[in-house]
Formats: C-alpha cells, structure tokens, sequence
C-alpha cells in the first residue's frame, strides 16, 4: 500500500495537513514574539516611567531593563520580576516612613542652575542624609538657594532629557508638594501645580512657578517668624518684669528657696523649649497654640506656688509671731528674776540709809583685798571712821537729824576718796575705808585731809548750823592679818584717837 492515497486520509491531505498546522504555527509564533516585544516595550517604559518614585526600586528597574533589551531570558527575569517584587513589598511596608526620593529632581536643578552646582549638591547630601523632616523645609532651603536665579540658566536643558526622566521628576516634584505641608494660604497654589504636572505640562514653566511660589512662602514665613520671635522676645521680657523668673518674693525658709529654684529651672526649660520650637517652627498659627498651652501650663504652676509660698508665708509668719509672743513673756520674766535679784543682792550687801555697801560687802570685800595683798606683796590699809559725841546729835535735833548727819558723812567719804578705795558702813555712826595699793603715811595723810573737809562741812539740823567731827583709826596690812586681826589693830587706832580728845587720825 501507497503512502499517498487519494481517499480521505491519503498521503497528499497529510502534506497539505503539515503545511498547514506549520503556517499557524508560525502565525503564532510570530504573535506571540510581537506580544512579547510589546510587553517587553511596555515593561520597559513603566520602568522608565516609575524610575525616581523611589530609590531602592530604581537598580531594580534599571536591571529588569537591561534583561529586557536582550529578551526574555525566563529565569534570569523571573529572578529579578521576583527581587523587584519584594523591594516593592519592603518599600510598601516602610512606606510611611522612609524619604521621598528627589535624586532626579536634583539632577534637574543642578542641571538647571549650573551656577548654584555646588549648594545644590550639598543640600542634596543633607536631604540623603535625612536632615529634613518635612519636604516643606527642603523647599525653603532650595528657594534659599535659587533666590535670586529664578530664570533657568539652561533652556536647552528639558529637550536633552529622556521623555521618561522628565516624568520621574515631574513626579518627584508631584510627591514632594503632596507631602509639604504648606502654609494654609499656598495650597490650592501647590496643588495647581500639581494638576500642571499630572497633566503633563512642560517641566520648565511648572518649575519656574514653582520656585516662585518657594520664595513666596520663604517670604511670608520669614515675616511670621519674625512675628513670632518679636511675640517670643515681649513674652520674656513680660516674664522677667514680672519677676517671677529671678529672685520673686522674699521667704527665708530654707524649702521655699528650694521650691523657687524649682520652679525657675521649670519656667526656664519651658522658655528653651519654646525658643527651641519658634526657631524650628514654618507656621506661625500651631507655634501661637502651642505657646498659649505652654503659657497657661506656666501660668497654672505660677499659682500654684504663690498659693503655696502664700500658704507657707502665712503659717511661719503665725509662728514667727508666737514665737516672738514667747520670747517677750521670757524677756519680761528674765528682767522681773534679774532686778529681783539685784534688788536681793542690794538688799543683802547695801545700808539702805546711806546707800553704802553695809557690813556684810564689806566683810566680803575685805578677803578678797587681804588676798589679793597677800598673793602680790602690795599694800593695803584699813581706815575705821566714828563720829564723835553722835548721841548728842540724836538727842539734841532728833534721831531724823542723826540719820541726815550719817547720810551727808556717808557721801562726803565717798566723793573724798578714789575710786579703787572702798567705802562702807559698818554699823551706828561708824564707817569704814579700804585703801588698796596705798602705804600707811600717804593713807593717813588722805585721811586727816578727809577729817579737816568734814569738820569744815556745815551740817544744819533744826535751821540750826552744828559742827560734826570724825575720829579714825588706821593700820595697814601685815602679813598673816586676817579680817578680824587688822580690824582689832584699826579699831584699837580709833580707840587710841578717841582717847587723844577726838576729831583725829591715828595709826597702829
Ligand atoms: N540717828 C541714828 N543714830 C544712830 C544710828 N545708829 C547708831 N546711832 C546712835 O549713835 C549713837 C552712838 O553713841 P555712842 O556709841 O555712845 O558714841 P558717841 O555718842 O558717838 O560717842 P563717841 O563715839 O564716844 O564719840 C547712839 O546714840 C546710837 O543710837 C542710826 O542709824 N541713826
């Protein structure tokens, strides 16, 4: 049997079978090669399309377009559709917090403004360098830059440009004023911009408005952060003339001043912080809120530490008082206790008549002299005073008479003597005179000069002048005297005047 049979399933129906099934499978071949350059082409230019939006995909697509320049090697491709897959999911996950890329937008700008190279290129640095929280100061340091080169240098410069690099600047440019957050008056100017841009309007002019509208919105910032530091500056100058910053009220206590430093060092934070936050501050309108918190959190705490100093002040002032109220009741008792006992002691040591030291005192005084004489070798002498004949006195004027008579005698014994000499009065009309660092016949001759002035003195009792003498017995200290022993020598002296007709001195 023939291989081509001319029935149904004859040889020549094969052939024309084969060539058949080959054509459609070149048709679909061709198909399919022209599905995958088209797809190929279309990978490629979102590629370029998407390069810029963000910098860690943009290896990715450079890669995946270089594999696709050469065709579809599967594996190669699957590898690199799988990584670029996941830096996209990577990259969905930090989306919120990871920069906007602006690479292309400042190969544009450098480009463009040839003249401002290398300011651009350090401010990009900063910007890589994440030194911009929000896009908005990254626009005002570019309208800082570009201030007075508003006019691109280059006009040339947008033609050279790949079609796909000027949408993935467009773009860029689009993401960067979607996430600036401009001042309340610029936005729908921003977003026009953005329209201009989504709809694919030349670069150059969109740019140019753009950096207008940069140094704008430089402009009016700058006037509200001059607003705002003058606002700032009379705040603090308020504040300090208040006095509530420094030194504020007066308290003595030890926890008030502590409390006070407390609370400077709070306002004084409180004032850095806010310092810190105007220089920092875009708007005016959030920094006047978050100074009217923070002035109402500084007013709250100023009063309550003046309630508390107020309440403080108060309850040391209550016992300072008491404690002043204690201390006059002491004062006065202390000076009731002392002139009582001064009076006491007067009382126990002074002749209430003539106001001389009485016996006692001079007992007292007398040991201590003989000891001081004794312990130093120095001189000491004992003078014993009687009046003469003084029963008469009595008896004749009166015992009142007497008693004047003793207090004149008194006063004239003291005024005649010195002042480290002792005068006393030992009993009745008898006085006596301790003379210290003095020799017997200077002693004696003070006391015969002291007799002469008291006979010549003028007593008067009853209208009546009467003369009134002295007699006085003198000795000197010797050694083993005791009180008793030089008063037994001077008494007998005074005896021995008297004996000799009175108004006399002598000594033993
Ligand atoms: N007025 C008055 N008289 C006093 C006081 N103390 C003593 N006399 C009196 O002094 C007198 C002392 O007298 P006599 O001791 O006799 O001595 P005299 O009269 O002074 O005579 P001669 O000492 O011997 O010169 C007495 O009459 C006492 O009463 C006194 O304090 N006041």
């Amino acid at each position: 049997m023939s291989f081509f049979k001319n029935k149904d399933d004859t040889p020549v129906k094969w052939k024309e079978k084969y060539f058949d099934s080959l054509d459609s499978q070149e048709k679909l071949e061709k198909e399919y090669k022209t599905n995958q350059d088209l797809l190929c082409k279309t990978i490629i230019r979102f590629a370029l399309a998407v390069k810029g939006f963000d910098k860690t995909l943009d290896p990715h697509l450079d890669r995946i377009r270089d594999l696709l320049k050469t065709g579809i090697k599967s594996q190669q491709l699957r590898t690199e559709l799988e990584v670029f897959s996941n830096a996209l999911m990577a990259m969905e996950d930090h989306a919120t917090s990871s920069q906007l890329d602006a690479t292309l937008l400042f190969d544009y700008l450098q480009a463009h403004f040839p003249s401002r190279l290398t300011e651009l290129q350090k401010l990009g640095k900063r910007y890589e360098a994440r030194e911009f929280s929000n896009p908005q100061r990254l626009f005002l340091a570019l309208a800082e830059i570009l201030e007075n080169d508003t006019q691109p240098e280059t006009d040339d410069f947008a033609d050279e440009l790949a079609l796909a690099d000027t949408k993935a600047i467009s773009q860029q440019l689009i993401r960067l004023l979607e996430n600036a957050d401009l001042p309340f008056e610029f936005v729908e100017e921003g977003n026009n911009l953005k329209l201009r841009l989504q709809n694919g309007q030349s670069l150059g002019p969109v740019f140019e408005d753009a950096v207008n509208l940069l140094l704008t919105i430089k402009q009016h910032l700058q006037l509200e952060q001059q607003e705002m530091a003058d606002f700032l500056s009379t705040l603090t100058e308020e504040l300090a003339e208040l006095g509530l910053i420094s030194a504020g009220v007066n308290i003595a206590a030890e926890d008030a001043e502590k409390k006070r430093t407390s609370l400077d060092q709070d306002l004084a934070a409180q004032m850095t912080d806010l310092q810190k936050k105007s220089a920092n501050a875009t708007q005016l309108e959030p920094l006047k809120q978050l100074v009217s918190i923070r002035l109402q959190g500084i007013n709250q705490q100023l009063q309550s530490y003046a309630e508390q100093e107020q309440f403080e002040r108060e309850k040391t002032q209550k016992e300072l008082r008491t404690l002043l109220q204690k201390i006059r009741e002491m004062e006065t008792e202390t000076t009731e206790l002392q002139s009582r006992l001064e009076a006491a002691q007067s009382r126990a040591t002074r002749d209430p008549l003539t106001n001389l030291p009485n016996r006692l005192a001079f007992e007292e005084r007398l040991t201590d002299e003989i000891a001081h004489a004794h312990r130093y070798g120095t001189s000491l002498v004992l003078a014993v005073w009687d009046i003469d004949f003084f029963k008469n006195i009595n008896d004749t004027y009166g015992h009142k008479s007497g008693d004047k008579a003793l207090m004149v005698i008194a006063k004239l014994l003291s005024k005649h003597c010195r002042e480290a000499d002792f005068v006393a009065r030992f009993g009745g009309e008898e006085f006596v005179m301790l003379l210290p660092e003095t020799t017997l016949p200077s002693a004696l001759k003070v006391a015969d000069k002291l007799r002469e002035t008291i006979e010549k003195s003028s007593f008067h009792a009853n209208g009546e002048r009467i003369s009134i003498t002295l007699s006085c017995g003198i000795t000197q200290y010797v050694k083993g005297d005791d009180n008793e022993s030089i008063f037994i020598r001077a008494d007998g002296a005074l005896y021995q005047a008297k004996q000799n007709g009175r108004n006399q001195c002598l000594s033993a």
